[in-house]
């Protein structure tokens, strides 16, 4: 298998000939990725997801997973793959464990993982209660835990934390870090809300209407986002410090009575600090105003 776990090439696909939900998407998860696929309502990621997992008929371009395509090879690909669309189908009236051994029964899996996904997805303890007893996030964690069961290398989560509470995200979270440093596993998965993932992704991709507008490192994402961020000074005397700069720095000026500049680079910082206290002037504050990561994406996804 090469460097791409996932790999789509020009793919496009629309649920009329008229409309295309997407166009040309390229998309490149790499092996051992968290790769949190992001889009506002509508963009399009569970499409996308069907897709990948092979439940939509008909698209133009290539889909490869494990380096190889999902057409002719779907059986093998999908037996390396565990996902959870949307909320999992779970049976109520059952035990978790029942649930387990159903799954297990239906795709022909050794039972033996049961403890193992049981106790990864901390549900040891829950085992024999019924699932309609469970709260969400226990409902969340068993369908994990299905999607466990054949020790997959992929794993694909339609908005996995949708609908959780803060600690159940909290949880999914600690879970999926768990699994990706532990056991390797690659994990791909959308959500809508950019600040439930940012603790959690190494990539991220960025869908809207039906194009992928950002797909980059966590750290690229930061590098775009430091260069729309204000340095923010106070001195004992800003307006001094106005007068003193404004010839080398044109972009400054002072708002509520700060001295604000755009975010070039940390020597341009180092040097505007230096020439105000080589002229006499005290520093009293400099800070960064980061837009934070929900703020990008909701600029990078708007019109
Ligand atoms: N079965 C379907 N038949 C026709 N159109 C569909 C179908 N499913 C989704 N769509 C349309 O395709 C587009 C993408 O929907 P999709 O559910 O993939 O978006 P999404 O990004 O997952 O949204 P959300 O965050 O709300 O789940 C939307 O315009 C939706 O109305």
């Amino acid at each position: 298998m090469g460097k791409w776990v996932i790999e789509t090439n020009n793919l496009t696909f629309g649920y009329s000939k008229r409309t295309a939900v997407f166009d040309k998407i390229n998309l490149r998860v790499e092996t051992a990725a968290i790769y949190g696929f992001m889009g506002p309502n509508g963009a399009g990621k569970t499409t996308l997801i069907r897709l990948l997992l092979g439940l939509l008929p008909h698209h133009t371009g290539e889909i490869m997973l494990f380096g190889k395509p999902l057409k002719a090879n779907r059986l093998e690909i999908l037996s390396k793959t565990g996902c959870l669309v949307e909320q999992p189908s779970l049976y109520e009236n059952l035990t978790g464990r029942d649930n387990l051994n159903i799954t297990c029964m239906i795709r022909g899996l050794q039972k033996d993982s049961i403890d193992r996904v049981l106790q990864m997805t901390g549900l040891t303890d829950a085992a024999s209660k019924r699932v309609d007893a469970y709260s969400l996030g226990m409902k969340q964690r068993l369908g994990l835990a299905i999607a466990l069961l054949p020790q997959p290398e992929l794993l694909i989560l339609d908005e996995p934390v949708n609908g959780l509470d803060p600690l159940g995200i909290v949880e999914i979270r600690e879970l999926l870090i768990h699994l990706n440093r532990e056991y390797g596993t690659t994990i791909f998965l959308s959500s809508h809300l950019l600040s439930e993932l940012e603790k959690l992704v190494t990539h991220i991709g960025i869908l809207r209407k039906g194009e992928l507008i950002f797909q980059g490192s966590a750290a690229e994402l930061d590098a775009i986002q430091q260069h729309q961020s204000t340095v923010m000074i106070d001195t004992d005397n800003n307006h001094g410090c106005l007068q003193l700069l404004k010839q080398d720095y044109p972009a400054i000026s002072l708002v509520a009575d700060r001295l604000h500049i755009p975010y070039g680079d940390k020597e341009t910082i180092g040097d505007l600090c230096q020439k105000m206290v080589l002229a006499g002037f005290r520093l009293y504050e400099v800070k960064t105003d980061h837009h934070d990561l929900e703020n990008i994406f909701m600029k990078l996804t708007s019109n």
